[in-house]
């Protein structure tokens, strides 16, 4: 549905993107996590046909989105800053979504306004923060996009409206293959949304991820051996990306399918033997160590 490749972006002499690349799926949610002044928002308007790439293409279903019109009106962006027209109610915003998204649905926006509660009569610049954000799902969802891109979407909304909105991504996404791209500081909330996801630094992306892949794949092992040769032995088989010892405990993070490092654990016949399921705080941890990142300062 998305795809990106070797895009790069200079804002006067500061180079923001660095060949990105990355594609997106149909009805898959892609996370956009990093730094801040990593440039996911530069890539994020990039992706919404906002902005244009110094190098490199974006295309959506096959096509350029820059200056591409009809191509737009599949894609909704809700920026951090959100924009709407000086003095506009909802009901006004409606309008101009209406006439401007051929895909518009007027039964789901009034259906939807039992979901936000807001009296669309009101204006918007007079709503509080968060009830601003709500307004622009509210809209955005009303227009039913093929793509949606949420940059900072969820972190001014209360925890029951985030869990609405959550529930109505996902109600699209499985309905109709809704594809989202969503950017945010809070990796426990893009676990709990995403299907990929992707960190960048400095204007590249420094991982990226199938989430199941993932989590399958990466284990956290507490384990006791009745000696140190069977405890070396385990960890030359193992393929290790963390490990340390507690008293005589040993603790390691390793890779491969649970069957097979269950196997090799069992092997040296352990005292003690635990799998445990890891964060996915924790495997970006010990993945990016590998390479060299400082992951705790670009996680929050
Ligand atoms: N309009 C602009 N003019 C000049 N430089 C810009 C502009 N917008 C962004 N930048 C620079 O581009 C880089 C990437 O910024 P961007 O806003 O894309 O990062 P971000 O990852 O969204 O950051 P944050 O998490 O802080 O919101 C930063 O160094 C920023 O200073």
């Amino acid at each position: 549905m998305i795809q990106i490749e070797k895009v790069t972006k200079t804002y006067e002499n500061e180079k923001a993107l660095h060949g990105i690349s990355l594609s997106v799926g149909k009805g898959s949610i892609y996370g956009l996590l990093g730094t801040n002044g990593a440039g996911k928002t530069t890539l994020l308007k990039i992706l919404a046909g906002i902005y244009r790439p110094d190098e490199g293409n974006v295309k959506v279903d096959n096509q350029p989105i820059y200056e591409n019109v009809k191509l737009k009106e599949k894609v909704v962006f809700i920026s951090d800053n959100l924009y709407f027209f000086p003095q506009a109610t909802i009901e006004q915003m409606a309008a101009y979504y209406r006439s401007f998204y051929p895909s518009w649905n007027e039964e789901r926006y009034q259906t939807m306004q039992k979901v936000f509660q807001i009296n669309p009569k009101r204006k918007l610049q007079r709503l509080s923060k968060g009830m601003q954000r709500q307004a622009a799902f509210w809209l955005s969802l009303s227009a039913m996009p093929e793509v949606l891109i949420l940059d900072e979407p969820i972190d001014g909304l209360d925890p029951v409206m985030r869990q609405k909105i959550k529930n109505l991504l996902f109600q699209d996404v499985a309905d109709r293959e809704l594809t989202v791209v969503i950017s945010s500081h809070n990796l426990r909330e893009i676990e709990d949304i995403c299907d990929h996801v992707g960190i960048m630094h400095r204007g590249n992306i420094v991982v990226e991820k199938d989430l199941d892949d993932l989590k399958s794949d990466t284990h956290k092992i507490q384990a006791a051996f009745s000696s140190e040769e069977q405890e070396q032995r385990i960890l030359e088989q193992l393929t290790v990306l963390h490990q340390e010892k507690r008293g005589s405990v040993l603790l390691v993070i390793a890779k491969g399918q649970k069957e097979a490092v269950e196997h090799i654990v069992h092997s040296s016949k352990p005292l003690v033997f635990d799998l445990l399921p890891l964060t996915l705080e924790e495997i970006f941890i010990y993945e990016m160590g590998g390479i060299g990142y400082e992951i705790e300062n670009i996680l929050l």
